[in-house]
């Protein structure tokens, strides 16, 4: 199929507002597909290629940019072809190689073709929207019931793989996708509340646990094999050898936990998250070492488990990890939950998850059966822009810029960012080296003061509320707003909303 195809699709879905029409437009586009090219057509409709991520970035992106073509005669199996290329030729020397690879690919794109290039690979277009619409898409493609396709794609991990097995196989072969040790599944996620009573009383009786300021960890073993895998499933195994030891003396042979992990002080007291983080990066500085904490298990010795509720699983947990669980208490008194809590923030954590007990393990939702509540309030904001620091800041960039999403364009264009504040305030050294090296790579424009970039980093930012404003065009502005983090693990689509931030005013 040409790309041309696939594009104006995709087009043709964005302009109607119909969830119907955008599903039929899509599974007729994916009835129209070869078998060979379902999986590649499915990863680059929802920004993830099959390839995974290719490394290639906004400043690689703009230099290999060059003229269109005029004529769309690329076809998908050629962009396929093309970030097989990209991943094959990676490490030191092959940036030439690379460059020529995203040239070729690009020249022989239309324009519209090549936006869309790009926005696959930077990642930009990932929205979950379409991944909804896309699944409801391939069960009708497949004449499958969505239940089944949601299922089997969520514990695959992969909506390419399962769009393949529920056009061209059988109702079987689509029911026996299940959870196979060493392949990732999405992880279950949390909702919010602001308070500990007010989350038990949506749950009931539950499991009230420490909310581990950390990094979320994914541990598959299968013998002697062991894998982890990150929030976003990308495996970092080789980053935490610490931990790959600890899972092989658990007594099981096959096993999926779930859990966090953090680096803890000689005082067992949490080190801040800067210092987990480092491990997952580049430089790998080993002079902190990470401990796990499981709060969950999804597969033990040839079971799944996600189907058994919660009280079932932390059962299972505390008879083959005691000593590495979670510290929490089940409960459904809101004195008991109330004290977890206390205990958690006293101990330098972030608060408390209230699950309900009789929950099943809901792969890559976000529902109301887990409930995160923290007393400090953080939301998740893009950077706009950058101001360069004075003092002992001169020739750094520092004050950030802070948008928060605006996905139906109440102030905007939709699915702009609205601009709520700036911060300098939290920044390590090495975060304000770090983003004054990064923030030139994206830049778009720049006054003698500011540096505008790309709206594609996506930050952590404590407040203390909202207050009106008539400075900022969503009527708010942040109050004391302090960096937490850089959340490398969340794409600007999943930013917190300006309707969320408004909604703290009246609170
Ligand atoms: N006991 C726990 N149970 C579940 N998740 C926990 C627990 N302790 C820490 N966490 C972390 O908290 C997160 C739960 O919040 P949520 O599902 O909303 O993820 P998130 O969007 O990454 O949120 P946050 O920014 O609050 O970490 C998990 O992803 C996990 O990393």
């Amino acid at each position: 199929m040409l790309l041309d195809e696939l594009v104006k699709t995709t087009d043709a879905v964005a302009s109607t507002r119909s969830r119907l029409a955008k599903v039929e437009a899509l599974a007729g586009l994916l009835r129209r597909l070869e078998p060979g090219e379902i999986a590649t057509a499915v990863g680059l409709l929802i920004a993830k290629p099959r390839q995974g991520r290719v490394g290639v970035g906004w400043s690689g992106m703009r230099s290999a940019m060059g003229d269109p073509a005029d004529e769309p005669t690329l076809t998908v199996a050629d962009v396929d072809a093309a970030l097989d290329r990209l991943l094959g030729t990676a490490g030191t020397g092959s940036a030439a190689e690379r460059a020529a690879t995203l040239r070729t690919l690009l020249s022989t794109a239309t324009e519209r073709e090549q936006a869309f290039i790009a926005g696959v690979l930077l990642g930009e277009l990932r929205t979950g929207a379409l991944e909804g619409v896309l699944t409801d898409a391939v069960a009708r493609a497949g004449g499958r019931p969505v239940e089944s396709v949601r299922r089997a794609a969520m514990l695959s991990g992969d909506l390419g793989g399962t769009a393949l097995v529920a056009i061209t196989g059988t109702e079987e072969e689509l029911d026996a996708v299940g959870l196979v040790v060493g392949r990732p599944v999405q992880p279950m996620l949390a909702a919010t509340a602001s308070s500990v009573s007010a989350a038990l009383e949506t749950t009931g009786e539950a499991s009230v646990e420490y909310k581990l300021d950390g990094a979320r960890i994914q541990v598959h073993r299968s013998g002697e094999q062991v894998r982890i895998y990150t929030r976003t499933l990308a495996e970092v195994t080789h980053r935490l050898p610490e931990v790959v030891d600890l899972v092989r003396t658990l007594p099981v042979r096959d096993v999926i936990l779930d859990g966090e992990t953090l680096a803890l002080g000689e005082d067992g007291a949490p080190r801040p998250f800067q210092e987990t983080m480092s491990r997952f990066g580049a430089d790998q500085a080993r002079s902190t070492l990470l401990h796990p904490w499981f709060f969950d298990v999804l597969h033990l010795d040839g079971r799944d488990l996600l189907d058994e509720p919660l009280a079932t699983r932390l059962g299972v947990l505390e008879r083959i990890a005691p000593d590495h669980r979670i510290p929490g208490e089940i409960t459904a008194d809101p004195a008991v939950a109330e004290n977890v809590s206390r205990q958690a923030l006293a101990a330098g954590h972030e608060g408390v998850v209230v699950k309900a007990v009789g929950s099943l393990y809901a792969a890559g939702r976000r529902g109301s059966n887990w409930i995160k509540v923290k007393p400090v309030l953080t939301y998740d904001l893009v950077v706009l822009a950058c101001e360069w620091g004075s003092g002992r800041r001169t020739g750094m960039l520092s004050n950030l810029h802070l948008g928060a999403l605006d996905p139906a364009g109440e102030f905007g264009e939709p699915g702009n960012y609205v601009m709520v504040g700036k911060t300098f305030k939290g920044l390590t050294d090495e975060l304000l080296r770090w983003q004054t090296e990064r923030f030139q790579e994206i830049e778009v424009r720049r006054t003698a003061n500011t540096v505008w970039v790309e709206p594609v980093t996506v930050v952590e930012i404590a407040i203390d509320g909202v207050q009106q404003s008539s400075r900022y065009p969503g009527g708010i502005a942040l109050r004391f707003a302090r960096v937490k983090r850089y959340r490398d693990d969340k794409t600007p689509a999943e930013a917190d909303t300006i309707q969320t931030l408004r909604a703290l005013l009246r609170s």
